[in-house]
């Protein structure tokens, strides 16, 4: 008889345990956690809890703090939500979709001579691709900067975001000028819990 393979799903909190083993281990395997951010295959029952939407803007919903390596967030995007241009304060960054798509639009670091005040010239976009459910991107500094959003007027967009090292701040880019600023990023909710006097300061919004 051939071998029955256990093909038993990944759940979330199954993605979240090998996280925590993966981590474990100082030396961060791309390749290893790409692959397992694919292999979860997106089951609305299991992240329904932390899917919080706002009316004006994307919301950020932290999952898991990863024993501090690493920030596992829930992004839920309305019609039209999208982020600033920004860059992911020399961490790593996985995004996965969940449900809808997104679009990622990447762009060049403005250069040098652009960080004087009176230089202004519009950033170089590098490319723009849809995500679709299930699909995971990567980025980090080195690769460049992007934005992402949910382009349909009539459906709403959830990602679940890998952070690692873990921030609480990251650079926003004004497209036009190249000029940058400091963004602080909070969450809407808290495992799965809406801590009404939590500050919501700017979120990366457009
Ligand atoms: O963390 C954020 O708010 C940016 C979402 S795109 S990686
Ligand atoms: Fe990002």
């Amino acid at each position: 008889s051939c071998l029955k393979l256990d093909q038993t799903r990944l759940t979330l909190k199954d993605l979240i345990m090998v996280l925590h083993k993966i981590f474990e281990n100082d030396r961060v395997n791309i390749e290893e956690i790409h692959s397992l951010m694919s292999s979860y295959k997106s089951n609305p029952a299991e992240w329904l809890k932390y899917a919080k939407f706002d009316r004006y803007r994307y919301t950020r919903n932290l999952v898991d703090e990863g024993n501090g390596k690493f920030n596992l967030m829930i992004l839920c995007w309305g019609e039209g939500h999208g982020s600033s241009i920004h860059d992911h304060a020399n961490a790593h960054c996985f995004m996965k979709i969940l449900a809808g798509t997104l679009c990622e639009i990447r762009f060049e670091w403005p250069k040098d001579d652009q960080k004087t005040e009176g230089e202004i010239s519009p950033m170089k976009e590098i490319s723009r691709k849809v995500l679709h459910t299930d699909e995971v991107c990567y980025i980090n500094d080195s690769i460049g900067l992007h934005r992402v959003e949910n382009l349909s007027y009539s459906n709403c967009s959830v990602s679940l975001h890998l952070y690692c090292p873990p921030f609480n701040a990251c650079k926003i880019f004004d497209e036009r000028t190249g000029h940058s600023s400091k963004s602080k990023v909070t969450f809407w909710s808290i495992h799965g819990e809406r801590d009404k006097n939590v500050s919501i300061s700017r979120m990366i919004t457009k």
